[in-house]
């Protein structure tokens, strides 16, 4: 089993290291630093590579900057373009940052 899960057309991101942030809502905002977790495809729950959380922090969805985009490596207005489709409406977000451990 897998303990959270990306979009596939993340994951050669993650395993680059170009992509170092993930921006959930409330429901997986109960990861802890330190902690080790399995990722896998949101597609189809396939194993890709095990992350260390590093920090959760909560933040909101009007003050998100560039330094955020630059850790998921694309533009603040995609980066706003992606949480509004995958979270309308919400506007309480937490950005886990994390770094692969093994792949
Ligand atoms: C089930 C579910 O919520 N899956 C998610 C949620 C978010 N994300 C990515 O995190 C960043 C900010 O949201 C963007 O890069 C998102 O595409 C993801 O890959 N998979």
């Amino acid at each position: 089993m897998n303990d959270i899960t990306f979009f596939q057309r993340f994951e050669s991101d993650i395993l680059a290291g170009r992509k170092t942030i993930t921006i959930r809502d409330e429901s997986e905002a109960h990861f802890e630093p330190g902690q080790i977790l399995r990722v896998g495809r949101y597609e189809d729950d396939g194993y890709f590579c095990t992350i260390k959380v590093l920090s959760v922090t909560p933040t909101l969805l009007s003050v998100l900057t560039d330094e955020h985009a630059r850790q998921e490596n694309m533009t603040l207005e995609v980066l706003r373009d992606v949480i509004n489709d995958i979270y309308p409406g919400v506007t309480q977000l937490y950005v886990i940052a994390f770094e692969v451990v093994s792949a």
